[in-house]
């Protein structure tokens, strides 16, 4: 075991967000951080800072960093914030856990198109499972900049810690019970926010983002609902609130994407030697399986799909999309 775990908090994964939180969980006491690179833990133990991933924001003295998963498991509880392909692999490796596990990844398994929380049960059956979810730009929260996200936990007393240990008066979460809702909500905004991406990469103005972002939100709402969501947490901070972030800036990796595809670039170069993670590339074929399972119609996703794999142009996902049946707005 390491000097210093107890009353701490791991943070699983040294990228923009594992880091950030990290930030976050010092503020409140120790928070030990695992990263696969051996730069992170080195720049993050020397400099106080995470030159690869978030470069230029300066650490708090309590964040530690270490090389070695082990070191983590007798924390109070864990941040496991690896991009979501990798999340089982990770938790796989680890001994069985009894810590709470707070999932921050956004989106879905491709294998098995589960979300993350049913990945994590079945890789650490013991470990209550919390979501944390929410717009939230790394820079700014490790900024310490205001920021509020859901935190959705089926155990109200576990909710509760969690809250008193990373609540701040910058960062607030809002408690939920509702973990579908909060997981869908994140992974679903990611493909829209590439949809978004292509509007501004075509220079179709700022009124067809809005009808982007309204439709799209409709789309999540009916997949969410089909999948046992609730309507209130997908018009929260982490379904309409994130939605609204991540479809707004360049700040957002899914959205610089979706720019560069409307811009022309192919998905395989702008995808090719990349090292930060665009979830949404990974989520938006898995997505698009599971609305056809439930039967659900998301045509933006449909269509983030078809640009992805190169089969439709973006000008001819976009004339698609825009010759879709006129229809009523609640239907
Ligand atoms: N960056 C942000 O502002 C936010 C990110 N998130 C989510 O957090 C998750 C992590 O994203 P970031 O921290 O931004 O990552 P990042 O894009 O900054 O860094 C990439 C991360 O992937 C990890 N990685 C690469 N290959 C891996 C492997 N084989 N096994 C395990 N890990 C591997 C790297 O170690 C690094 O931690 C994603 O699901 C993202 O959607 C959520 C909220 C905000
Ligand atoms: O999830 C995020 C903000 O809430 C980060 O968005 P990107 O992954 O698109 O950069």
């Amino acid at each position: 075991m390491t000097a210093g775990t107890q009353g701490a908090i791991g943070i699983i994964g040294g990228g923009a967000w594992g880091t950030a939180l990290a930030q976050v969980a010092a503020a409140g006491g120790p928070a030990l951080l695992w990263a696969r690179e051996p730069d992170v833990v080195t720049s993050i133990n020397s400099r106080h800072e995470n030159s690869l991933f978030l470069p230029r924001v300066a650490l708090d003295r309590q964040v530690r960093a270490t090389a070695d998963l082990g070191d983590l498991v007798e924390c109070d509880a864990l941040l496991v914030v690896t991009p979501a392909q990798h999340m089982r692999a990770v938790l796989a490796g680890m001994p069985r856990l009894a810590c709470p596990l707070i999932l921050c990844a956004k989106g879905m398994e491709e294998a098995t198109r589960k979300l993350m929380h049913d990945v994590a049960r079945e890789e650490q059956p013991d470990a209550p499972i919390a979501v944390l979810s929410g717009p939230t730009f790394a820079h700014e929260v490790a900024a310490r900049q205001p920021a509020a996200v859901t935190l959705a936990v089926e155990d109200a007393e576990v909710g509760e810690r969690l809250l008193a240990r990373l609540a701040r008066p910058w960062f607030r979460p809002y408690l939920s019970d509702d973990v579908i809702g909060a997981e869908i909500g994140g992974a679903v905004k990611n493909v829209l926010a590439i949809a978004c991406g292509v509007v501004d990469g075509r220079g179709l103005g700022l009124n067809a983002r809005a009808a982007l972002i309204s439709r799209g939100f409709a789309e999540m709402t009916r997949f969410g609902l089909a999948r046992g969501a609730r309507a209130e947490t997908l018009a929260g901070l982490s379904g309409l609130g994130d939605l609204v972030l991540t479809c707004s800036s360049t700040n957002s990796r899914n959205f610089s994407l979706g720019k560069g595809l409307g811009e022309g670039g192919s998905a395989a170069d702008l995808l090719a030697d990349r090292r930060t993670v665009a979830e949404g590339a990974f989520t938006a074929p898995v997505l698009h399986r599971a609305a056809a399972e439930v039967g659900i119609d998301m045509p933006i996703v449909a269509a983030v799909c078809a640009l992805l794999t190169g089969e439709a142009s973006a000008a001819a996902v976009v004339e698609q999309l825009l010759a879709r049946p006129l229809r009523a707005e609640g239907g």
